[in-house]
């Protein structure tokens, strides 16, 4: 479990993280996703001890982590997978973690043998793809087989079975019972991988939802309809309060369901060809909760430098 309460980062004048309270459940996935520069990675620092808040604080497990008395046992994070030293081999490099943290060797092939590594335990770090990164990576943060796994960006630059891979990793461990915290600037990655979403922007708790409902309450539904009599349709629909818009051969038409454009229709007896409701896509979701959150900074004496 994590839990951030008040939590909140200044940089200077900058607000990375504003009054962040949410909390990160065992067993599901969650996403967390804002745009870039919207403080996910700031917050993940704090969240693992590595920055210290302004205010506010992040709690895994009911504690601090800086006070774990093991600290790789209970959480394990993949920040920067280039940030390793290349001239070691995977194996070596996995070694020296699990001593210095005093954990098992035999630790060291399981994890190989979970992320698909033991093939290339060999070689040298220098040589492995972006993809080949993440995965040792990760399998640096399972060493200590904890409860609890922060994922920045984990699918950046990678190719598809890459991608596919990680979706289906993350969904397992948290299937097992871990806590799953995975950030994102990807609404439609976020959708196919996190079951909860928290959703950030400009440092702002924008939304804390099951991704379904995120998906019902922030992407409207609009009715097309199409018909050899469209002026006719139109006029019927606007004098019950619903002005279409013609958009690709249909007329477009929210905040109405398709029956009551059915039986404008059939009661004014106009031919119907096509008539369907169609949900707007995630990403214009997301782009639609985040621009709200642009305008919330808009007023240049409340926007962080750099921003203004
Ligand atoms: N060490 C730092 N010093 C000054 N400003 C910083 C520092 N780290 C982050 N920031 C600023 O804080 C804000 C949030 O950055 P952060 O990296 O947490 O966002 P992010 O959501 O992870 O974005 P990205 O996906 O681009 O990494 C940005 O405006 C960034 O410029």
């Amino acid at each position: 479990m994590i839990e951030a309460r008040g939590l909140t980062k200044r940089y200077g004048s900058t607000l990375a993280v504003d009054d962040l309270s949410f909390t990160v459940r065992p067993g599901v996935v969650t996403g967390f996703l804002g745009p870039n520069g919207a403080g996910k990675s700031t917050t993940m620092r704090m969240v693992l001890g590595l920055d210290r808040p302004s205010a506010g604080e992040a709690l895994v497990n009911g504690h601090p982590y800086t006070r774990a008395a093991a600290p790789m046992r209970e959480v394990g994070a993949l920040l920067d997978a280039k940030d390793v030293h290349g001239g070691r081999t995977a194996r070596a490099h996995l070694l020296a973690l699990a001593q210095s943290n005093g954990l098992p060797a035999s630790r060291v092939g399981d994890v190989l043998e979970l992320t698909g590594l033991s093939s290339v335990a060999r070689k040298r770090i220098k040589g492995f793809s972006l993809g080949m990164s993440q995965r040792l990576g990760i399998a640096a943060a399972l060493l200590g087989d904890p409860s609890v796994l922060l994922f920045d960006e984990p699918v950046n630059g990678l190719d598809p079975e890459g991608i596919l891979w990680i979706r289906h990793f993350m969904r397992s461990l948290a299937a097992e019972g871990r806590t799953v915290f995975v950030s994102s600037h990807l609404m439609s990655e976020m959708a196919l991988t996190a079951d909860h979403l928290v959703v950030i922007g400009r440092g702002r708790l924008l939304a804390d939802t099951s991704t379904p409902e995120f998906i019902e309450q922030n992407s409207a539904t609009k009715v097309r309809v199409r018909s050899p009599q469209a002026g006719e349709l139109a006029s019927v629909l606007a004098s019950r309060g619903h002005v279409p818009t013609a958009v690709d051969g249909y007329l477009e038409l929210s905040g109405v369901a398709t029956d009551e454009v059915g039986d404008a229709a059939a009661a004014a007896g106009i031919t119907i060809h096509e008539l369907f409701s169609q949900r707007s896509s995630l990403e214009e979701a997301f782009l639609e909760l985040t621009k709200d959150s642009l305008d919330y900074v808009a007023d240049p004496h409340t926007a962080p430098e750099g921003q203004r």
